[in-house]
């Protein structure tokens, strides 16, 4: 008898469950949107929870999948998301009705988990003042001075490759992806922290290990992602803390020292510790970017204090957006560099030709009039965009522009920009390296939102001007004093980790570096 009632109870507990999942699971086909069929429990993501494939992997199937859709939907585990296809749906959420979805959908804990309350994880009225606040930190004025210390790092770098080179016979077959690793580790820790981590000739610097564990593809890490990115109410609910330990001490421990030195002994850096001191202070940054200076706010920066744990988010937030996607970019663009000479013969020309018009010398104006080289960077960002996606949560009940599907709110959106970046209608031959894709008038013949390797509307990349203007400096040091060549070690195409988030190489990135005849910088 007892087995009977044990019986019927599970029958009705599975009932309930399949009932439960097929109302779950009818959230897209009830709005009559197209999308792969899911699996039960963990929907169309079980292969990213397996470690299989990348979100990025995931978004750019779904993507080619669904060739004519202008929207798809899928599941992660139980939680609808929504793939943008078509550009003008895309504008319009990212830029034109950008208060109804300018969220992420990404867990924040300030208490549990202080590391999470960045500008890029928040949202609401939150990220709306932090953004404001910090947006200055990247003005024009602002990277013009961490350009002396980006291209001092990049001259470092010009002197370790010397080096080798005098050291194996005239070449150096160099792993391009963790030299450049190295050196973007160098170069944010001495723009955000004004401290010289000495990655590049000590690979075992605490930076370069932490920066490591962040971005390591592992199953932990993609996991952790899955949960960070779409997962947020269960992360709460089960009280996640999603910041591995030993990055948090880091991260604490460095802000806190440094910040302390720095008040006792009234120093003063042009560096965005500074800035944010000076957030954390007076609630707005001067003009100058000096601690000292009491001139009225820039417009629009409004006032209001950051604390000491805000702080210590915002440069954790800087460290990772920061070197990793610099790295990444430079090194992929040098190994296009090695398949096409044609290319990098007119870079060299290009950086000659401008350097005589600034006395020989490497300035950041001289950067921004290389537009040659602006071309190549942006082919290669690309085909490689750092962040292949993009993502936004819906911030109220309302219809998806353009169309008729009625979502709710906390929906999630996802912008799969790897794979609007390789649709042959917009870019024929995708595989291709062809920097002329970006001429104005290929440009203008295109919608502008197949190209968003920064993102676009107001939660754009807001170190973008930093971020490209350190790619072109160290491509155009590289070359200005060596010529790249591939090695027998240089693989034909890059395979990337399929659980990196951003693109990892799977193996080491191998090309040979020779001295070229110095021009100058
Ligand atoms: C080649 C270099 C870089 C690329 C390709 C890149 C790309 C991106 C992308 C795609 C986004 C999301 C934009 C969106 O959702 O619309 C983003 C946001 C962000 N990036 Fe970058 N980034 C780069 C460099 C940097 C650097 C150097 C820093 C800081 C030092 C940085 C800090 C940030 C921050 C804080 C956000 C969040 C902005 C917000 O949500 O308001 N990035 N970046």
């Amino acid at each position: 008898m007892i087995g009977w009632t044990i019986a019927a109870l599970l029958a009705g507990v599975g009932v309930a469950l399949y009932a439960y999942l097929a109302k779950v699971f009818s959230y897209w086909t009830k709005r009559k949107v197209p999308g792969p069929a899911p699996t039960l429990l963990t929907g169309n993501f079980g292969s990213n929870l397996m470690g299989q494939n990348s979100i990025g992997d995931i978004a750019d199937k779904v993507y080619k999948d669904y060739p004519n859709e202008p929207v798809a939907g899928t599941f992660v585990m139980m939680q609808p998301l929504l793939h943008l296809h078509d550009p003008e749906i895309i504008k319009q959420v990212l830029i034109k009705d950008f208060q109804d979805f300018h969220g992420r959908g990404i867990y924040v804990e300030t208490e549990r988990d202080p590391l999470t309350a960045h500008l890029f994880n928040l949202s609401g009225q939150r990220w709306k003042e932090l953004r404001a606040k910090i947006a200055p930190t990247f003005s024009p004025s602002k990277v013009k001075y961490m350009f002396e210390t980006m291209k001092e790092c990049c001259s470092q770098l010009q002197d370790f490759v010397d080096e080798k080179i005098a050291a194996n016979g005239g070449r150096y077959n160099a792993d391009i992806r963790e030299m450049q690793a190295r050196v973007s580790t160098d170069v944010i820790s001495s723009v955000a922290f004004g401290i010289q981590s000495n990655s590049l000739k000590t690979p075992e610097s605490e930076f370069r290990r932490i920066g490591t564990k962040v971005v390591e593809p592992t199953v932990f890490n993609s996991v952790r992602l899955m949960v960070l990115f779409f997962l947020r109410e269960a992360a709460q609910k089960f009280k996640f803390s999603i910041t591995v330990n030993e990055i948090e001490s880091f991260f604490t421990k460095l802000v806190t020292d440094t910040v302390a030195y720095r008040e006792q002994n009234g120093i003063e850096r042009a560096d965005m510790l500074n800035m944010l001191m000076q957030l954390k202070n007076k609630g707005f940054i001067s003009k100058d970017a000096k601690e000292g200076d009491e001139t009225e706010p820039e417009d629009g920066q409004p006032r209001g204090k950051l604390t000491m744990n805000e702080m210590i988010a915002q440069v954790y937030i800087f460290f990772i957006a920061g070197f990793d996607t610099t790295s990444a970019t430079t090194s992929l663009t040098m190994f296009e560099l090695t398949k096409h000479p044609e290319i990098q013969d007119k870079i060299v020309e290009e950086v000659q030709e401008v350097l005589k018009r600034h006395n020989g010398e490497l300035t950041f104006d001289a950067v921004s009039e290389m537009t040659y080289l602006d071309k190549v960077v942006s082919e290669t960002l690309r085909k490689y965009p750092p962040l292949p996606f993009l993502n936004r949560e819906v911030m109220k009940a309302r219809e998806i522009p353009g169309t008729k599907i009625h979502v709710e709110k906390g929906t999630r959106i996802i912008v799969p920009v790897r794979a609007l970046h390789h649709d042959p209608q917009y870019y024929p031959e995708p595989d291709k390296f062809d920097p002329e894709r970006f001429s104005d008038e290929a440009k203008a013949s295109r919608p502008s939102q197949v190209y968003l390797p920064f993102g676009d509307g107001p939660r754009v990349c807001v170190a973008q001007r930093l971020g490209l203007v350190q790619v072109k400096t160290s491509v155009a040091m590289l070359l200005s004093r060596f010529r790249i060549e591939p090695s027998e070690d240089t693989p034909e195409e890059v395979e990337f980790a399929p659980r990196s988030f951003v693109p990892l190489p799977k193996r080491e990135l191998r090309m040979n570096l020779l001295p070229r005849n110095p021009i100058a910088a």
